[in-house]
């Protein structure tokens, strides 16, 4: 098992494990993409529904404003993580990462592999709470499980709003897509954590990948930017909007839509001086259900491009270190 020790020096160049033999832009050099800003106070007016269905089919990732979470709580949130990973290695020890849940960089398993990535996370599950194991909830800062309960339980409300209006958008009862998820739908959180790199162009602190959830909200650094999506074929940098969520649709909203709503396909880079945090409130089915597409968006016009798939952890991370996708198993 991987200990918090094993997390990127930030003063070394980069050991072979973490190298990209083919090296990327350096992140400075990327274009800044125009991401849609949706005011989700506005949902449930159809032009509201509408206007955030063509920005999602569009770019699998969009900005929102007024979500609800007052700014002091986005700013807690970002604070007590950065507060945490300040803290002494013994500290952070005590929540050190298991198969899952945990702090530390992913497990590493046998195979081909892709390389490593150029960062640790804090990983929780947060909602429902049965399933919370606090063993992994830091103690340090005091505020800190606090601060993440209570985000969490904005955050249900964001993917409930998001969800429905797009149901709407696309003729459906309200509540077809959260129905189809399960109850209760699992939240879990990712705390990223981003040490500086010298050699920015050769590791990626995330790896491109498309989140194999329903919806990620995701809070970025104020201030290092490292989110980066990939559009028509070219990569951009991702703008810092202050008070904004970003969105990034998953794997299982597209096969629940049918394919009318793409997951969208990112990565995070690092900065060669400063580190970077980033804070993801993920949605995942019931473990017990089998998401397959809405029956109303299957047509012949539309014909079903997914079977059903249960999602599953480890396959999961497995796949995320080859770089395969469940979706690509679920495409019929
Ligand atoms: O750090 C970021 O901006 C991206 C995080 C991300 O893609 C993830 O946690 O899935
Ligand atoms: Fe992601």
């Amino acid at each position: 098992m991987e200990s918090v020790k094993e997390i990127p020096m930030s003063s070394q160049t980069p050991p072979p494990k973490y190298i990209y033999e083919d090296h990327h832009d350096h992140p400075a050099l990327l274009p800044m993409i125009d991401l849609p800003i949706i005011d989700i106070s506005q949902l449930t007016t159809a032009e509201a529904d509408q206007n955030l269905r063509s920005a999602l089919s569009e770019y699998g990732c969009i900005m929102i404003t007024n979500h609800g979470v007052e700014s002091w709580l986005l700013e807690k949130v970002g604070m007590v993580f950065k507060q945490f990973v300040a803290l002494p290695e013994e500290e952070k020890l005590k929540c050190k990462r298991e198969a899952f849940q945990g702090f530390g960089a992913d497990p590493a398993l046998a195979g081909d592999l892709l390389p490593v990535d150029w960062s640790a996370r804090l990983v929780l599950n947060v909602l429902p709470q049965e399933f919370r194991e606090l063993k992994y909830w830091p103690e340090n800062p005091p505020e800190f499980r606090e601060v993440v309960d209570e985000y969490g339980s904005k955050m249900v409300t964001v993917h409930e709003v998001i969800l429905k209006a797009l149901a709407r958008s696309l003729n459906l009862k309200e509540t077809t897509f959260l129905d189809k998820i399960g109850e209760p739908w699992i939240l879990y959180a990712r705390f990223n954590f981003y040490p500086p790199c010298p050699m920015p162009d050769l590791v990626f602190g995330l790896k491109p990948h498309c989140d194999a959830t329903v919806l990620t909200v995701l809070l970025q650094d104020k201030e290092v930017h490292g989110l980066q999506i990939e559009k028509d074929g070219q990569w951009f940098r991702v703008p810092i909007v202050p008070g904004a969520l970003v969105i990034n649709v998953g794997e299982q909203l597209e096969i629940l839509s049918n394919g009318e709503f793409k997951s969208s396909h990112h990565r995070a880079t690092v900065d060669s001086e400063r580190q970077r945090t980033s804070m993801a409130m993920i949605c995942l089915p019931n473990p017990e259900v089998e998401v397959g597409p809405v029956e109303e968006l299957v047509s012949e016009e539309r014909p079903l491009l997914f079977r059903k798939v249960k999602y599953e952890e480890s396959l999961q991370l497995r796949y995320y270190q080859t770089g395969k996708r469940i979706i690509d198993d679920a495409r019929i």
